[in-house]
């Protein structure tokens, strides 16, 4: 914790000229031109881009019930490599993160593996079956002092039962982030409901059943006053809702993540009949990708969240309708950004700090994460190298699974450096 540690030549947000940054007792001590004291370690960032260590509201671990597909300690090695300093770990496991005991468990499993602020996330209803609300008190109170509610991999389709665990949350001080699926539009539901679906026969998610949720949410939310987070949005018609719904909201307490899946790929893909495709929501249509990143960049879409979802070989090495949904994201996620956002122009580095670290941070109400660059603040940070690129291998990541849609792609922007409170964690591409 109290280590030295000297970053020179970085470039702050990517912008000015480089500067060093002495990191000591775990917060920024200085930046400019520090002489580092002896026996510090030094990182030549060589004109890098040294940003606040990203911040994932959305992120599936598996432990407790599938460590065959992930742990706490392989999803943290993945998250630092993807320059992470914090994760919010779904409640979906078995058991399901539905009491005390089961969020404090995996809070300190989070702590032993010490690479990463791993913050559980608890469910809304008990085991996650949408009949009767979870001990959400018990939780936010217990030692994991939980702040963000969410049945994902479910919809809280109940509009009752939404509408009162929206009215507890305010009590609690705490975010109820929704899975926004209707489940009687979506029986059977393969792939996005379009053109490709019906030529493959599949039954489609259409993106109303996305779309009725977000909007029926925004009015619960608004009548109870209280906070909602929009879990990985698919389609250009959320982004609408989303936009008329921040209009008419007074206290911007409604926010929305994307996943750098929707961002990137579409349902194009479906022709390849490979299940690592398969996704919940599905990948959508050209015109809806395109209509995410325009939101994401006019801060309609607050943020950029993985849905890092890894499922063992046997759940996805099978026939499309038997494979489960979801698909890796921790250690691509900042090259998927930088392809989509950055390349395209639509968003500087400064914007890239906002949507991967100061906005889930400030929806999550993380204190120490997602900082300014400054003296005194903590020292959680990523060093990107913006120009290098990097083929994708699902094998060689660092997670149990190795269901990465973005298999054999070339991607730009490379984490080569991680700081968790002073500490290194990762450091070209290993975990320290
Ligand atoms: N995204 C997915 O397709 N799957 C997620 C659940 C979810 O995020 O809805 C999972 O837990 O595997
Ligand atoms: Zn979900
Ligand atoms: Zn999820």
């Amino acid at each position: 914790m109290s280590e030295q540690l000297l970053i020179k030549g970085a470039r702050l947000y990517g912008e000015g000229d480089p500067v060093d940054v002495l990191v000591e007792g775990g917060v920024i001590a200085e930046i400019g031109t520090p002489s580092g004291p002896d026996g510090a370690e030094v990182v030549e960032a060589g004109g890098q881009v040294l940003l606040p260590g990203f911040v994932d509201l959305h992120t599936h671990l598996r432990e407790p019930g599938r460590e065959d597909a992930e742990t706490i300690e392989s999803g943290s090695a993945a998250a630092a490599l993807g320059g992470y300093t914090a994760v919010f770990a779904m409640a979906n496991t078995d058991p399901v993160a539905d009491n005390a005991v089961v969020v404090e468990h995996v809070w300190r499993r989070g702590r032993e593996a010490g690479l990463v602020d791993v913050h559980p996330v608890g469910a809304v209803t008990a085991g996650l079956k949408g009949e009767k609300l979870a001990e959400l008190g018990a939780m936010a109170k217990s030692a994991a002092a939980v702040r963000v509610f969410s049945d994902d991999g479910h919809c809280v389709a109940d509009p009752l039962l939404m509408r009162r665990a929206l009215e507890y949350s305010t009590a609690l001080g705490v975010v109820i982030a929704q899975h926004a699926e209707e489940p009687r539009l979506t029986v059977g539901a393969q792939a996005h409901e379009g053109e490709h679906a019906a030529r493959l026969g599949y039954a489609g998610w259409p993106a109303s059943a996305e779309e009725s949720i977000v909007a029926r949410d925004c009015l619960l939310a608004s009548y109870a006053g209280a906070r909602l987070h929009v879990c990985h949005v698919s389609t250009a018609g959320t982004a609408d809702i989303l936009r008329w719904a921040k209009n008419r909201h007074s206290s911007g307490s409604i926010s929305a993540e994307v996943t750098p899946h929707h961002l990137l790929l579409t349902d194009e893909r479906l022709a390849g009949y490979d299940p690592v495709n398969k996704v919940n929501p599905p990948l959508r249509t050209t015109s809806d990708a395109a209509r995410l990143r325009t939101a994401l960049a006019e801060g309609v879409i607050d943020c950029v969240a993985t849905d890092h979802a890894p499922h063992a070989p046997q759940d996805k090495d099978c026939e499309w309708a038997s494979a489960k949904p979801g698909m890796l994201g921790l250690q691509t996620a900042l090259s998927v950004v930088t392809e989509t956002m950055v390349r395209t122009g639509l968003l500087d580095w400064r914007g890239v700090a906002r949507v991967m670290s100061e906005r889930p941070a400030e929806i999550a109400g993380l204190p120490d994460h997602g900082r300014p660059l400054l003296a005194g603040e903590p020292a959680n940070l990523v060093l990107v190298d913006p120009d290098a690129e990097w083929t994708v291998h699902g094998a060689e990541l660092a997670s149990l699974a190795a269901n990465t849609p973005y298999e054999g792609m070339r991607l730009p922007g490379v984490v080569t450096l991680t700081v968790l409170r002073g500490r290194v964690t990762a450091r070209e591409g290993k975990t320290c």
